[in-house]
């Protein structure tokens, strides 16, 4: 944490997709920091940025131009060593797609981070026990991701993004590809590892069941931030959900129009 107490800030973040007659202003200037143990959402509807957004924190895209600091330090600045070590350990990255390896089981697919940053796999046995319990996936560890449902997979893919400990965990529509009742199971596990372990969580989303579960969203649209809803303290998700979509019915007459 830097002195300020901030562990992300993303500074007037840019990004352009494409060449001179034919660009794509995906994001117009992004602001916005993010404090240990938030879980913070970010809703907007499709194509407003938000996966862009997400991949640039995550050093898969370099924005075009500004800044995002981790703990007070420049991810853009950072020489291989560190971006490697930032990749590997200081960030989960969870996809809607799950993307487990096929021919991995699910402890492999949990341990991979792991075995490609080196660590000690006395310590990594305890935490995968410990997360396999916590997720309820003790169960498929042996199996093989085409043996397991969506929901198993997705808590699988959650395992691997917690493994390597990380400072915060980027989840972009984690949602996504699950039916309701498996959901709604991942969204509380995520909430309990946010309020039990004070673990930081940014996810992106345009669903607002999923966001519900959040601390605070941010709203996005056409790349630019122009909301944010706080949940009160105490507050239950299901008021804050109630919250949520009276706000997208007076920002556009109902969600469809915003999201
Ligand atoms: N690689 C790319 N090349 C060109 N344009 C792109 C590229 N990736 C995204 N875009 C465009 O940038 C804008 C933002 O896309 P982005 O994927 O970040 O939105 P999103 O909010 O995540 O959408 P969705 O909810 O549909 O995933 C869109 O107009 C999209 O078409």
């Amino acid at each position: 944490m830097n002195k300020h107490g901030k562990l992300l800030e993303v500074q007037d973040i840019q990004k352009n997709y494409g060449k001179k007659n034919n660009i794509t202003k995906a994001l117009k200037g992004v602001s916005f920091d993010i404090l240990p143990g938030e879980f913070l959402g970010i809703m907007g509807p499709s194509g407003s940025g938000k996966t862009t957004l997400l991949n640039c924190i995550a050093t898969i895209i370099k924005p075009t131009s500004g800044r995002v600091l981790l703990n007070g330090k420049n991810i853009s600045a950072f020489d291989s060593k560190d971006l490697a070590d930032y990749r590997g350990s200081r960030i989960g990255y969870l996809f809607q797609d799950f993307a487990l390896l096929d021919n991995l089981t699910g402890q492999e697919n949990i341990l991979l981070p792991l075995s490609i940053h080196g660590v000690d796999f006395a310590k990594a046995q305890t935490k995968l026990n410990e997360l396999a319990g916590f997720l309820e996936i003790k169960d498929v560890l042996d199996k093989f991701p085409a043996q397991m449902s969506g929901g198993q997979k997705q808590r699988v893919a959650a395992a691997r993004s917690l493994i390597s400990d990380p400072d915060i965990v980027l989840a972009d529509e984690p949602t996504g590809a699950l039916d309701t009742r498996s959901a709604k199971m991942l969204m509380n596990k995520l909430e309990e590892i946010h309020k039990n372990s004070k673990r930081t969580i940014l996810m992106v989303s345009h669903d607002p069941n999923a966001t519900s579960f959040c601390s605070r969203i941010l709203f996005i649209q056409d790349g630019v931030i122009f909301h944010e809803l706080r949940r009160k303290h105490d507050e239950s998700q299901e008021k804050f959900y109630e919250r949520i979509l009276q706000l997208l019915a007076q920002l556009g007459g109902g969600s469809a129009n915003v999201l």
